[in-house]
């Protein structure tokens, strides 16, 4: 190794400024990474402000994380191409319909022995496929990619209650190491293993379980409903990722990027949160993401049509009845009582 590695965060968003505040704290004082973070800010007013410049002079994303501390090595750039050049290591935390443009973007800047880890949660749709980010961003840019995906409330993370992460990679020997270096804290706990697909395909569908249990909520079905819903959306995950991606490993889903993730995002999560609105105000659930998110962005809406457009395309709707039936409700005026009809038993004691 030649030097300490440099460290760019592509992202700084709810997550994104969470994660970099991780990052910075484990770069202050290390023998292994430059104390720097960069961290790409998409470029806004706030106040009248550029955000970048409130986040240098007052250590805090007032918009997106606000009320927490970054530490003060974490500088926000607004140019991607600024912020990612020279780096020895790329964070992408971004939601999942902003990444292609930002990754093209970066074509040709990133140095050949950079390597990446993706902290997306959503698949990549286009042509009638669905890819997975990591291998999409080792495509663009010719490096290699790892995942990161866990139960990651990122309010809980800032306010350093404790979580566990899962980071995923083909090469566990020699990434995983620098990955949990980079982002383990007292209070973040990280467990590596191979299976990237899986836990990918786990961190966008949990998305999709997310919303239905807020349907789940905002009919006031009660906990052995929504756990109903969860037990259905583990089930058809598990499906779906043995399905359509190859080296899927059950065993991932018992991992904090499965299970553990489904529990909490159907918990606490804003999934969970603007689809109960969604079901109490009748609004659509766009309108309530503006409304009720200051910004941030809902990842499971997008996501439920993607794997419908998907599935339908491959005659396979029948196979996915809970992934079908949120899609139905949110985009075709289904009544929200289907989210568990779907799951109901097929056998007969007559
Ligand atoms: N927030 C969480 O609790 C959490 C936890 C784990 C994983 N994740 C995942 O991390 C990823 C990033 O989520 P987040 O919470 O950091 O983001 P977020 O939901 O806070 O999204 C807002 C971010 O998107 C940026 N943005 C808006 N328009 C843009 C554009 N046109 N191009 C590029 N960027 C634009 C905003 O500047 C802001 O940084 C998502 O895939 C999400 O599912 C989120
Ligand atoms: O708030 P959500 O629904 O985007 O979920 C956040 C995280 O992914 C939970 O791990």
């Amino acid at each position: 190794m030649h030097g300490k590695l440099k460290v760019s965060v592509i992202g700084s968003g709810n997550w994104g400024s969470c994660i970099a505040r991780i990052c910075g704290d484990n770069t202050k004082n290390s023998k292994t990474f430059e104390k720097e973070i960069r961290m790409w800010v998409f470029e806004e007013k706030v106040n009248g402000r550029n955000l970048t410049e409130i986040i240098n002079e007052q250590h805090e994303n007032i918009k997106y994380l606000p009320n927490v501390k970054l530490p003060d090595n974490v500088v926000a750039i607004p140019d991607v191409t600024e912020a990612a050049k020279d780096a020895d290591i790329l964070v992408f935390v971004l939601p999942h319909q902003f990444v292609y443009k930002v990754c093209e973007s970066l074509k040709g800047v990133i140095p050949k022995n950079c390597r990446a880890i993706s902290l997306i949660k959503g698949l990549d749709f286009r042509d009638n496929e669905l890819a997975l980010f990591s291998e999409e961003i080792e495509k663009i840019l010719n490096i290699p990619c790892a995942a990161l995906s866990g139960a990651n409330i990122a309010s809980e993370v800032a306010e350093e209650k404790f979580s566990e992460a899962t980071i995923a990679c083909s090469n566990v020997d020699r990434d995983g190491p620098l990955f949990v270096e980079l982002f383990t804290a007292s209070y973040f706990d990280i467990r590596v293993i191979g299976d990237w697909r899986g836990l990918q395909v786990c961190g966008a569908l949990k998305n999709v379980v997310a919303v239905g249990s807020g349907i789940v909520d905002g009919l006031k079905l009660g906990n052995n409903a929504k756990a109903a819903v969860i037990r259905g959306g583990l089930v058809e995950m598990r499906r779906f990722g043995k399905s359509f991606f190859g080296g899927v490993h059950t065993e991932t889903f018992f991992e904090s990027c499965g299970v553990a993730d489904l529990i909490t995002t159907c918990a606490g999560g804003r999934n969970r949160r603007v689809a109960e609105a969604f079901v109490t105000t009748g609004k659509p659930m766009d309108v309530l993401e503006k409304e009720m998110l200051n910004g941030q962005s809902l990842q499971g809406t997008l996501t439920a049509q993607e794997v419908h457009d998907f599935l339908k395309q491959r005659n396979k709707l029948d196979e996915f009845p809970f992934m079908t039936a949120v899609y139905r409700i949110i985009y075709e005026n289904q009544p929200p009582k289907i989210i568990v009809e779907c799951l109901r038993s097929k056998q007969s004691f007559n």
